[in-house]
């Protein structure tokens, strides 16, 4: 558990938008709502930043946010992200923005204070890389894309 600065930059949300949730307990992400003033339609293949209506600040280098689809939108509607994965900073104190995509055949209505999307808190590991010029054998080797075999 971290905690992570909150600031609400739309006076909306906590209100008449309800702040990011878990939907369940077992939830790992929380709902982001889409801050719009209006109900915005994007066309098949559109894509358009839509406001979360706050800021966090993570602080923490041990972490950051990833803004991911809810599966259901994403399967059933085609809405996803537009950068497929959103990766928030830890240092990120800047509006957080919400890439929508409407990969789908139909265009999609995003309501005001839809839930468009999840944020998910996941830890970093700091990476040293250090320069070899053979590695240490291991199972795979340069074995890559489809090299396992077929099932
Ligand atoms: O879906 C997203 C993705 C990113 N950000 C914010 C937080 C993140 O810390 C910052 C920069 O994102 P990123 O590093 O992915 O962008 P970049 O295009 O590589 O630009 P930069 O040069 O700012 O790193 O933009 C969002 O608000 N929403």
């Amino acid at each position: 558990m971290i905690d992570v600065e909150l600031k609400i930059l739309d006076p909306r949300l906590g209100d008449s938008i309800p702040l990011p949730q878990a939907a369940t307990a077992g939830s790992a992400g929380m709902d982001l709502r889409a801050a719009l003033e209006q109900p915005l339609t994007l066309s098949p293949g559109e894509s358009a930043l839509v406001p979360s209506g706050m800021a966090i600040h993570i602080g923490d280098p041990g972490w950051c946010a990833l803004i991911v689809p809810r599966s259901g939108l994403g399967h059933k509607h085609g809405l996803v992200m537009g950068n497929l994965v959103g990766v928030i900073d830890a240092d990120y104190q800047g509006p957080l923005m919400i890439s929508c995509w409407n990969r789908g055949t139909q265009p999609y209505t995003i309501g005001v204070g839809e839930r468009v999307a999840q944020l998910l808190l996941v830890p970093v590991a700091e990476a040293r890389l250090k320069i070899v010029d053979e590695f240490v054998p291991s199972q795979r080797g340069d074995g890559g894309f489809g090299s396992t075999g077929k099932h």
